[in-house]
């Protein structure tokens, strides 16, 4: 099977670590040269030395919620590996809480995160998609698809999310551009091993993944890896027919058809 990699450029943002850091690796070994993008530069040095192993590998710092800084990851991604064919917005965090303790203010910041630093990294990669078609992968989560309590407001950036992929692929097709977005339940990653060590401290990895309360149908959180392979796969030339779906990588959590 041939993925479509080779020669093939992507930028990935949020992917010092976790689910992004994996996808940069899995597009790295598939021939894809890979710009990392995060906040931290140790982190960012540490996962380009790992993915460099690999493949091709670079890294930009940047806070996607700062105004300038999509134009900036673009333009200095054309400058390094002169073109563009995949863009993960995969940057994001969570917040979530009742509707009474959530202020203007953290509504903002999470629409910003979570929708308008993906509209602006879009934006910013379209003008060099155009001509040979490309891939843009939003993450959301699937809770967005069936917000329960407490969860605002990343369930309604979520569902924005889920809302601006399938219009933006209406818009996009005629350029060969596919956009999809995959619906994350619960994956290892740090933010999900700091729940575990808030919430059960006294359990192992193994007893916290499989607790019933998480309501996973198969039984456990899932890794990286998990994620990664999709969103790999719905970048690749193996997807070519896929555009404006969401896909869920919950193990079965979801509720929604
Ligand atoms: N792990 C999970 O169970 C779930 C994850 N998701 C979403 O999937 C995506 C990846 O998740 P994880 O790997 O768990 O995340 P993580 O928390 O391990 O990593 C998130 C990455 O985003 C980066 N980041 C955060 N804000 C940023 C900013 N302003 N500018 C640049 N980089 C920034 C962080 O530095 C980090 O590299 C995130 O959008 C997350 O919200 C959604 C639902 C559940
Ligand atoms: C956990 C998380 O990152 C969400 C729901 O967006």
């Amino acid at each position: 099977m041939n993925f479509g990699y080779e020669g093939k450029v992507a930028v990935i943002t949020g992917s010092s670590q976790g689910i992004g850091r994996k996808t940069a690796e899995q597009m790295a070994r598939l021939g894809a040269k890979v710009m990392l993008v995060a906040r931290g530069e140790n982190q960012l040095q540490e996962a380009k030395k790992e993915i460099a192993q690999f493949g091709e590998v670079d890294y930009i710092v940047a806070d996607v919620k700062e105004n300038d800084s999509a134009e900036r990851i673009i333009e200095e991604t054309i400058k390094r590996y002169g073109r563009l064919d995949v863009l993960v917005n995969n940057a994001g965090g969570s917040f979530a809480k009742p509707f009474e303790e959530v202020a203007i203010s953290d509504w903002e910041d999470d629409l910003d995160l979570k929708l308008l630093a993906a509209v602006r990294m879009s934006k910013a990669a379209l003008p060099h998609m155009k001509e040979d078609g490309g891939a843009i992968l939003n993450l959301t989560a699937v809770l967005g698809k069936t917000p329960p309590s407490s969860s605002l407001p990343t369930t309604v950036s979520r569902a924005a999310g889920m809302a601006m992929t399938k219009a933006m692929s209406k818009d996009l097709g005629k350029y060969g551009i596919r956009v999809n977005t995959v619906c994350i339940g619960l994956i290892r990653s740090a933010q999900i091993e700091k729940k575990w060590q808030n919430e059960a401290p006294e359990l192992t990895w193994e007893e916290y993944s499989k607790l019933d309360r998480h309501n996973i149908p198969l039984g456990r959180i899932g890794e990286t890896e998990e994620a990664a392979n999709v969103i790999t796969f719905l970048c690749s030339d193996l997807a070519s027919y896929i555009s404006g779906d969401a896909v869920n990588i919950d193990g079965g959590s979801g509720h929604a058809l």
